[in-house]
Order: structure tokens, then sequence, then C-alpha cells
């Protein structure tokens, strides 16, 4: 972990301190994060693994603004998310960051084409444009055919080709991915990682990677351990220079 009075925030595109959340009131009282300190480099493959219910999911929320932690700072590419207004929060989590989750989540009435366009619509982007450049994003994601089919249509790893097309479409500077490859099998999880740190590597995307798919921990650069509600260790898979 790159810590330190002299590390400098602006270098990091995520910069986390002490980061607390608990969950209910008293003997249902549920210390989810106990301080959470985190650095991740810009264009870093940050994955953070650990048990079920170690936290991961808390973490990543409260960096997206999605949940509100007790206490703690973060800094987002050298902003600070948790003074955001609602509206802020509304543009952050449209504009920088992109997200992919396990269940895909995409909406089951619109086409691949449509659902990988949906964060450019939503922006406001002439639906025209927006479906030329999600008919090339598609493209880039290895889905050159089969544009209007339906999820229900599609198979897991075709449907996380588009969920990852929908994630990068906006061009985010951070990805979130919570555990992308858990219903996918081994193969198809490789090519949607491979896809992730290509893809990343080419625009300098910062991705976040919540997994406990040890199969998928070669594509970290470093790998943040949790466990109850804490980062035990920081490991080191690449040495790569993000100056
Ligand atoms: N809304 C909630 N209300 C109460 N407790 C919660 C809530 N969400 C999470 N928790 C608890 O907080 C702890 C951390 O949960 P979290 O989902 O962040 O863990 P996780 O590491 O992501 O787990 P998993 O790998 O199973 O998804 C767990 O003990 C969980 O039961």
């Amino acid at each position: 972990m790159i810590t330190g009075k002299d590390a400098s925030v602006a270098g990091f595109a995520v910069h986390c301190r002490n980061i607390t959340k608990t969950y209910g009131k008293g003997s249902a009282k549920v210390h989810a994060l106990r301080g959470v300190d985190l650095d991740i480099r810009k264009g870093e493959m940050m994955i953070i693994a650990g048990p079920s219910g170690c936290g991961k999911t808390t973490f990543v929320s409260i960096i997206s603004t999605l949940l509100e932690p007790d206490s703690g700072t973060c800094r987002v590419f050298g902003r600070d998310v948790f003074h955001f207004s609602k509206e802020q929060k509304i543009l952050y989590r449209r504009q920088t960051i992109g997200f992919v989750f396990q269940a895909f989540n995409l909406l089951p009435a619109l086409t691949a084409q449509e659902n990988a366009a949906l964060p450019l619509l939503i922006k406001g982007v002439e639906r025209k444009k927006a479906m030329r450049l999600a008919a090339e994003t598609l493209r880039d994601v290895g889905l050159s055919v089969r544009h209007n089919a339906l999820p229900s249509q599609m198979s897991g790893g075709e449907k996380q080709r588009v969920a990852v097309a929908r994630a990068l479409i906006h061009n985010p500077r951070l990805v979130v991915c919570d555990e992308p490859t858990s219903n996918l099998d081994h193969v198809t999880g490789q090519k949607i990682m491979e896809l992730l740190q290509g893809l990343a590597r080419t625009h300098g995307t910062t991705l976040l990677v919540v997994t406990h798919d040890n199969r998928i921990y070669n594509y970290a650069d470093r790998i943040a351990h949790m466990d109850d509600g804490r980062i035990m260790d920081i490991e080191i898979i690449k040495s790569r220079d993000f100056s």
C-alpha cells in the first residue's frame, strides 16, 4: 500500500482513509467496515478479495456514493466524494464510474445495443448517435453480431460483454466490478477479465474489482485482502510504472 506523509493525493484514482460503516442498532449491530485505508493508482487494476461478509460490497458501494459511510474520507480523482450534494453524486455515478455487476443488470425489454447505449441515452445523447457508438463498443467487446438480441436470448458471457460495453461506453475513469465472473464458466470469465484489462490499458481506466474468484487474481496489479471489515494485506501481483 502507498502510504506516508509525502503521498500525493493528486496521483491517485482513489484515496481512502479510515472508512467505517455499521448496519443496524443494539444487539443487531454489524461492524461492516472497521477503518479501511486504501490507495489505488490511476490506471491500476485493484482486486478486493476476501470471504463472504467481510465488507467488500459495502466498501465499493461507499466509494461509488451508493451508500453513506459512518466516518472517514475518500477522494476519487482528487474530489471529496463524501461531501457531494445529491446532484453531484448522480453526475459522479453517471460520468466518472462504470458499473459491472455479477447479475449483469441488463434491462430485459431492451436489446443488446439499447442496453449498451443506455448511459448515453440517459446523458441526453441523440438516439442515432448513441446507437452508433453502442454498436462500435459492442464490437470492441467482441460482440459483432446479435445486437438486436434481448438479454433472455443471450448466453451469460454475451450478457456480461453487453454489461461491460455499457460500463465503458461513456469512457468512465473508474470501472467498479462486483463479482464480474461469478455467473460465468472459467473460460468465459477469463475472456471477460482479458477484455476489461485490455480496454482499461488502452484507455488508462482504473479498475476496482470485487471478487472471491481466485482464478482471476492474476489479472490484478495488486490485491487488497479484506477480512472482518479491514484490509489485512496488500499483495503485489505486477510491478507496473503508473507515473
Ligand atoms: N443492508 C444491510 N443490513 C444489515 N447488515 C448488512 C447489510 N448489508 C450488509 N450487511 C452485513 O455487513 C457485512 C458486510 O457485508 P458485505 O455485503 O459488504 O460483504 P461482502 O464481503 O461483499 O460479502 P459477499 O462476498 O457475500 O457479497 C456482512 O456481515 C453483512 O451481513
